[in-house]
Formats: structure tokens, sequence, C-alpha cells
């Protein structure tokens, strides 16, 4: 797998909930990578706030100034597995840095976002009186922009983690051509 994907980094996109923070920790112990969480770095960039904290006193636009800054400054390594955080589609110019690498969409339905996340305070953009009907709205506003993933890999509830992993490393190989040799020639 390392000789086709050859340290290009892989980028998990998706709602929030949809497993990327787990699924990218699998993927880089598979591939022997390192594996980096953007919201996890944006949290030590504020000087250790919680992702709520940032919301709740610098506001979302402070935030994803943050998130961009990150993503920038990851882009910059090879051999990483990185997960995003949901929003990180919204800006334009964080597609430049996202195609630097392998684009994965985790897709799951809103449904199963909620059973995840029904417990979950950490996610400020749900402190919602009906969570629900928000996921549903920012899948709605976000679809295509996820839709422009290099690959897409669907999860349902009989999905573990390893297998959501597995099923990544699986499509790797179709979207990257193997690297032509002079042997070959
Ligand atoms: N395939 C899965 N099966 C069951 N639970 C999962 C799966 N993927 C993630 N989870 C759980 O769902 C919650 C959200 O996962 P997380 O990785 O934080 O998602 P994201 O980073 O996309 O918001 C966590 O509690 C995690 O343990
Ligand atoms: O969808 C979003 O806009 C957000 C998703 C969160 O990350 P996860 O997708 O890892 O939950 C986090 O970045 C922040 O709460 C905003
Ligand atoms: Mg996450």
């Amino acid at each position: 797998m390392n000789n086709i994907l050859r340290g290009i980094n892989l980028y998990l996109i998706g709602m929030m909930g949809a497993g990327k923070t787990t699924v990218g920790r699998l993927l880089a112990q598979q591939l022997g990578y390192r594996f980096f969480d953007t919201d996890a770095l944006i949290e030590q960039a504020a000087g250790g706030q919680s992702i709520n904290e940032i919301f709740a006193t610098a506001g979302e636009e402070a935030f994803r100034e943050i998130e961009s800054q990150v993503l920038a400054e990851l882009s910059a390594y090879t051999k990483l597995a990185i997960s995003t955080g949901g929003g990180i589609v919204l800006r334009q110019k964080n597609w430049s840095y996202l195609h630097h690498g392998l684009i994965v969409w985790l897709d799951v339905p809103v449904e199963l976002l909620m059973t995840r996340l029904a417990e979950d305070s950490t996610r400020p953009l749900l402190k919602d009186a009906n969570p629900q009907k928000k996921l549903e709205m920012l899948l709605e506003q976000r679809r295509k922009l996820y839709a422009q993933a290099d690959i897409r890999v669907t999860a349902d509830a009989s999905l573990t983690p390893e297998q959501v992993a597995a099923r990544v490393i699986e499509e790797i190989p179709k979207v990257i051509k193997p690297e032509v040799t002079a042997a070959d020639n």
C-alpha cells in the first residue's frame, strides 16, 4: 500500500460524528503514517482552550481562521493521516491544501450521526433545540463540497471503525496509479 501511496497525505472529511478522528488514527497506524487531528491542533494553538470555549469566546470565524492556518501548516509535510473538522470544506482556500493529498469522505446517515452524538457536548454547533435538524441542514449545505473528495466511503451502523479503515485502504489503489518504474518499461 505504501508503494502505491508514496507518502501522500490522507485528509478525512465529513460530518461531525462520521468517525474522522477515530478512523484517521487507525489509518495512520496501518499505513505507518503520523496522525493529526485539526481540532486538537486548534485547541493547542488557542492555548489549550476547548473547541466549545473558542466558539464561545472568539466565535466561529476566528475558529475557521485558525483551522485554515493549521491545515496550511500540516500540508507542508508528507506521510500524514489528517482528520479534519466537519466544516473544513467551507472555505475555498482550504481546498488548495486538501488537494495536496488524497481526500476521503466518510459518508454516514444523519440518523446514525445523531445516535453517536446524542450524549456529546463537545460540538458547539449542535447546542441547538433540534440537533438532528441542525445536522440535516449542515449536511444539505455541505454535501456538494464533501462530494468533491477523491474517495467516498459510505458507512452504516454495521461497520466498526476498523472495517471503515479497511474500506478506505481498499479504495486507495482505485484512485492512485502505481508508480511506473524503470523495470516496467
Ligand atoms: N464505525 C463506528 N462505529 C461505532 N462508533 C463509531 C464509529 N466511528 C466513530 N464512532 C464513535 O462516534 C463518535 C464520533 O466519532 P469521531 O471519530 O469523533 O467523529 P468525527 O471526528 O468525524 O466527528 C465517537 O464516540 C466514536 O467512538
Ligand atoms: O462540522 C463542523 O463545523 C465542526 C466539526 C467539529 O469537528 P468534528 O467533525 O471532528 O466533529 C469541530 O471542528 C467543530 O465543532 C465544528
Ligand atoms: Mg473529529
